[in-house]
Order: structure tokens, then sequence, then C-alpha cells
């Protein structure tokens, strides 16, 4: 008899972490260069198909997006992505402590590609795995836009930094050594992002990036330090008090409204938007993810960690990642049974009803992604799990996810209070 556990299916797995409001264990934040800034690697193998992390932030419209002031920082954890029509933005600017918003672009072979999952008539965009991920493998995905400037071409006087990022593997040496309980705990906030370059590339960085990377600091549960966006704006203040607190559930899944993006802004300032959006708390806005600007690259792009071999610069940009899934240039096409539509609908099975009423319509068309040359990343199209999944290596446990299509037309909420403000309207009348 078999001994062998079953594999939960990754589209449950997603769900459990997208309810909770948390990381899924076996995954750490490390500070990589002063041009990368953080990035996200694995402290547990990963099987293709798994579902690794949410981006959480707060969704909001781009009206939202658009009353809302940001640095040019924290426009880089702006996530644009169409639902149902509507453009969207998970705002995860604020360095909440969670790890979604720490993944990093790769644009030629990322080993992971973001998802757009249904869960509880909301949206969340996850990050599943494409192929086999090592212990020590920095999680990345296609940002889908091919003009970041990380991936300019590279000068003569390339940065070190960015040498070694290059030749090298970004991995830190702990990550090499096997997972270690202490540094799979924690993550660090805060650190200044690439985006602070393209503000002021002679910004104030943070003592302790100059440092390079630090295990402690790493390590250590850190909150609120300073971003690159924070130096320019108060470089008299470089570590803010909070930085010694610890997480804060709250913070990561306190829903915050009226935030605007300039990304938004040029997207489409008519673009309808659904209603309970602007009027106020969505529960779906509530667990979203804020894609926060890192201040360590106050950089200078050309010294991208991407050479230009593709020429990059006089390309049009390329879709998002979930747009050319299936192309070679992607690694192994895992994606192809994995991926076979727009979203994954997973309906919550708690009680309580929910305010929004929705039907998944997204067509192909619309969720081509508008390609705009912005500090957001752009999701515009986004597959999802809805006819197949991936569940197990053995047949026999292989499941397939079946969305309740039918029963979206029941009114349903989140059993997570925080996500369930009484103020919610109905998403599509
Ligand atoms: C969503 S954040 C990712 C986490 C970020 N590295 C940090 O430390 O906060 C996006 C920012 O990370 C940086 N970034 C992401 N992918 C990169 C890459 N491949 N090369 C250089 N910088 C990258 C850019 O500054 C970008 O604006």
């Amino acid at each position: 008899m078999s001994t062998r556990r079953m594999r939960k299916k990754p589209i449950d797995d997603a769900k459990t972490y997208i309810l909770s409001c948390t990381d899924k264990d076996g995954f750490m934040p490390r500070f990589i260069d002063h041009y990368k800034g953080r990035g996200v690697f694995a402290t547990h193998p990963i099987e293709p198909g798994d579902f690794v992390l949410e981006y959480r932030g707060k969704l909001l419209t781009q009206v939202e997006c658009k009353s809302r002031k940001y640095s040019e920082i924290e426009s880089t954890f702006l996530f644009d992505f169409q639902w149902q029509n509507h453009h969207l933005c998970l705002d995860a600017s604020e360095e909440d402590g969670s790890l979604g918003r720490l993944v990093n672009d790769n644009h030629k072979n990322p080993n992971c590609v973001m998802k757009k999952i249904i869960v509880d008539d909301k949206p969340h965009l996850c990050l599943f795995s494409l192929k086999k991920i090592e212990i020590g493998d920095e999680i990345d995905y296609n940002y889908g836009d091919s003009k970041w400037p990380w991936r300019s071409k590279l000068k003569k006087n390339q940065a070190p930094a960015a040498a070694l990022e290059n030749e090298t593997s970004p991995v830190p040496q702990m990550l090499n050594d096997g997972p270690n309980p202490d540094q799979t705990c924690t993550q660090v906030k805060g650190l200044q992002t690439p985006a602070a370059a393209l503000e002021n590339e002679t910004s104030p960085v943070p003592q302790m990036l100059n440092d390079g990377p630090n295990p402690d600091q790493t390590c250590t549960q850190v909150k609120g330090l300073q971003t690159p966006a924070a130096a320019l704006e108060n470089e008299t203040s470089p570590v803010p008090q909070m930085l010694n607190d610890g997480p804060n559930p709250d913070q990561t899944c306190t829903q915050v409204k009226g935030l605007q993006t300039p990304a938004a802004a040029l997207e489409n300032e008519t673009s309808p938007v659904p209603q309970m959006l602007n009027d106020g708390p969505n529960p779906d806005q509530t667990c979203t993810q804020v894609f926060t600007v890192q201040g360590f690259s106050l950089v200078d792009y050309p010294y991208s960690d991407e050479t230009d071999e593709d020429g990059m610069e006089n390309e049009p940009p390329t879709p998002h990642l979930d747009v050319i899934l299936g192309q070679n240039d992607i690694g192994p096409d895992v994606s192809n049974h994995l991926y076979d539509s727009d979203e994954t609908v997973v309906k919550e099975t708690c009680d309580e009803a929910s305010p929004s009423n929705h039907s998944n319509n997204q067509s192909d068309d619309e969720l081509v992604p508008p390609l705009r040359r912005t500090k957001s990343i752009m999701m515009d199209r986004v597959q999802d799990f809805t006819h197949s999944l991936y569940d197990s290596d053995s047949p026999e446990e292989t499941t397939f996810f079946k969305p309740e299509r039918d029963s979206q037309k029941l009114r349903r909420r989140s059993c997570r209070p925080e996500v369930c403000p009484e103020n919610v309207k109905t998403l599509v009348a």
C-alpha cells in the first residue's frame, strides 16, 4: 500500500493562504543587491504547478488609484490587471511583510507565473510554479512589460553588483546550505527599491543597504525600513520607529481605499469601475497584495541585471507573462497543462453571504494588456486554472478543479471579518 502523502491541490493551497492572509512556508526574503533590491528565495523544493505566493495588496479601481499619490518607488508596487472588464490595481506599496510583493521580474526564464484566482467572488493574484524550483532558487515571474528599465542594455561600466548578479547566483550562502528556520521566518520591509533611481539617482540610501547583505537584517522581522521614497521625502528620519515592530496581521490585511497610481491615470481614466470599489471597502480589497517598490536599486537602471541580448530597447513591449505562456522563452511549458483559462474561481465554503455577485466573463481579447509604459506591473491578462489543474503526480490522485460558476450568483462573503466590511457594495450590478 502506498504511503505517499496526497499532494494538496495547488488551487486549494492558494485558497488557504488567500483566506488567511498569510504566506506559505518555504520562502524567505533576501537582499540581493542594490539594483535589484530584495528578492524571494525558496527554502523548500517546489514542484511544478505548486501554489507559491499571493501578491497581496489593496484592491483598487483606477479611480481610486488616481485619487492617491504615489512616489516613484511606491508606484512600482502597483499591479494593474483586468477583471470582468474592469481595470483594477493591486496596491502593494505598503511594506506589510508579505512576500509576494517582493518577487522580482524575469522575462526570459521565469520559474513562476502570476494567475488570477477568484476566491469568494474576489480576484486575487497568485504565483504558481512553472517548473521545479530548488532550494535557494529565487522566485521570479515575468512582469510582462519589456520596457522595464532594468531590462535595458548594460553599460560598459556595469556596476559590480549587477555584474555579480549576472555571473553568479543571487542566492545567499545561507540558502545554499539548506533551510534555516531562523532565516525563513522573516521579511525585511521597506528597503529601498530601484525605482528610487528613477526619482533621484543620488538619493540617500539607508546605511544598512550600502553595507550589503546582512543575514541578521534580512532574517529579522523588520518593518518600516525606509524606502527610497521615504528617503527622498524625509532624509532626517532614515529609520521609522516602527522598524522593530513585529508583523501586524492587521496591516497586511487592512483595507485601504482611495489609492491612485499614475499608472492608473495613464491607463484608462474612463474605464468602467466596479461601483463597490469606488464607494468603499471591498472584501476583495482587504487581502490583496501591494507591490511595494524597493529602494535598493537606486539605480541607474542602465546597470541592468539583464543584458540586452534580445535588443529589448528596440522591441515593442511584450505582453505579460500570461500572454506569452507557451512560448519557448519561459522554460518548460508546464503552463499548458496548468493554465487554460483566465481565472480560477474558488468559492469560499463559509456560510456567510457575500455582497458580491458576478460572473467571470472575461474573454481572451479583454485580457490583452494595454502595453502601457508605466512603472506599474501590468497584468491585464492573467490566466487561471479554471478547467484543469495539476494536482498530483499520481493519475489516480489527479483531480480537476471545477469552478462553481453555477453558484456564483450566491451572495457570500468571506469568513474573515476584515474582508467583510458592512458597507461593501455589489461589485457588478
Ligand atoms: C515588486 S518590486 C519587487 C521587490 C523589489 N526587488 C524590492 O526590493 O522591493 C519591483 C521592483 O523590484 C526591482 N526589480 C524587479 N525585478 C528586477 C530585476 N530583474 N532586475 C532589477 N530590478 C528588479 C525593480 O526596482 C522593481 O521596481
